[in-house]
């Protein structure tokens, strides 16, 4: 969609701020340009519009060498927003909103009704801030109506300078969250500049990381957390960069342990003695739909008066002995599961990320947690298991190759 072929930029005074740039940028993705001040990022957004234009290369558009297309028409097909905004002042919110489809010669209705949609796609009520003037809005709500702005055209590439930069960090996530929103139904092509790095990692389908007119890596956040290409890049994510490598990567069948599985209704004696067997300390307790409701551990059904919260408590693995199990005892006849279980709450959703998971745990203060695709049940994630899976995950980001192909044994003390 996007394509810089051996682009440079060179100001007039001898700044070179772009040097022998090539990337290409697929329909629909979303990359985030990130990077110290003064590297670069802005110069290459900016020759993408032709408000700069380049001292030598070539950038396509759709296969479209931009240098033969008028300005004007270009512009036409690229939305922008900046950290400024650049709202008319004098003009209302709706009308702002309205301005592209107005220099397109749209109606005038037609040009607000569309400016109303946007309004509302971006989570601003037409009817509640439609009629106001840019200074009657908070600093977040004035973004966003540059963002319904930008896409009031529906132009299928999108530039984005800092566009979240000049709000506080809660609302710039909150702007962020709805973005993405937005992105996975609108599919546009987005250039993003930011100098932070959380929201690089955030919002990017791939980064690139640019050191002085130059990309350093050009990659996912996952392989560009796990594997900096450059001494320069590893400094410029971050020492925290495995924490931050967290957020993005889910959690894959693949990590999941499988402790035993008994149903609320099966007999406690049957499910004590199945457990006995299996040498484990607790079973994770299914509805009769599947339906994860808790878990049961051995020492509760076979009576024992020890019977504690260990099994789903900090520290106990699916694999360690839960304080008080014992094994051999004889369970309560006449006992169904139900009445010997446990509920818990700890879940989450397959390819989650496993920040989500570590969070969960801390928040349940759990030593495992379900992870469920729908109502379905596949196995529980432990602290041991998600720290392997970003092991794994690292080796496999490097080497380019699926999570599931690095064997547990190549990742030490897993
Ligand atoms: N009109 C200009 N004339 C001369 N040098 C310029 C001009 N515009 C930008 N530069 C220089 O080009 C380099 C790259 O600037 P650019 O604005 O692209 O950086 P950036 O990465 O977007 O920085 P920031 O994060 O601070 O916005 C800088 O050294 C800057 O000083």
């Amino acid at each position: 969609m996007i394509r810089f072929e051996h682009v440079t930029k060179r100001y007039a005074d001898g700044t070179t701020a772009v040097d022998d740039l090539s990337f290409e940028v697929a329909k629909g993705e979303l990359i985030t340009l990130v990077g110290p001040s003064g590297c670069g990022k802005t110069t290459t957004m900016k020759m993408v519009n032709r408000l700069i234009e380049p001292t030598s290369g070539t950038i396509h558009l759709d296969g479209d060498d931009i240098s033969a297309i008028d300005p004007v028409e270009l512009r036409r097909r690229i939305g922008y927003v900046i950290q400024q905004v650049g709202l008319f002042p004098h003009k209302t919110v709706l009308d702002n909103t309205a301005t592209v489809p107005h220099l397109l010669g749209w109606t005038r209705k037609k040009a607000r009704a569309r400016a109303a949609e946007l309004l509302d796609l971006v989570g601003l009520a037409p009817s509640t801030y439609g009629d106001r003037y840019p200074d009657q809005l908070s600093g977040g709500q004035r973004q966003r109506v540059g963002v319904a702005r930008a896409l009031a055209a529906d132009p299928p590439v999108l530039l984005m300078d800092e566009p979240f930069g000049a709000v506080d960090p809660v609302v710039r996530e909150h702007l962020q969250n709805e973005f993405l929103r937005l992105q996975s139904t609108l599919h546009k092509t987005v250039l993003f500049v930011t100098h932070d790095i959380e929201e690089a990692v955030r919002l990017g389908d791939r980064i690139a990381v640019y050191g002085a007119g130059r990309i350093e890596q050009f990659d996912t956040p996952a392989t560009v957390l796990g594997a900096p290409a450059t001494p320069y890049t590893a400094e410029f994510v971050g020492a925290d960069r495995g924490l931050k490598r967290l957020s993005v990567t889910p959690v894959e069948t693949g990590d999941l342990e499988q402790p035993p599985v008994v149903r609320l209704d099966d007999p406690a004696d049957r499910a004590a003695a199945r457990l006995t067997a299996d040498g484990a300390p607790w079973a994770v307790v299914l509805d009769a739909d599947g339906a994860i409701h808790g878990w049961v551990s051995a020492a509760t059904l076979s009576g024992s008066p020890e019977a504690s919260a260990a099994g789903a408590t900090a520290g106990a693995d699916a694999r360690s002995a839960a304080p008080g199990a014992r094994t051999g005892a004889s369970a309560p006849k006449g006992t169904t599961v139900r009445a010997h279980a446990r509920r818990m709450d700890a879940w989450l959703p397959l390819g989650a990320p496993l920040k989500q998971a570590f969070s969960t745990m801390l928040q349940h203060d759990a030593g495992w947690i379900a992870v469920l695709d729908g109502e379905r049940f596949l196995g529980v994630l432990t602290p041991g298991r998600l720290h392997a899976a970003l092991r794994r995950s690292t080796t496999a980001d490097a080497a380019n190759i699926p999570r599931g192909e690095v064997a547990l044994d190549r990742v030490p003390d897993a």
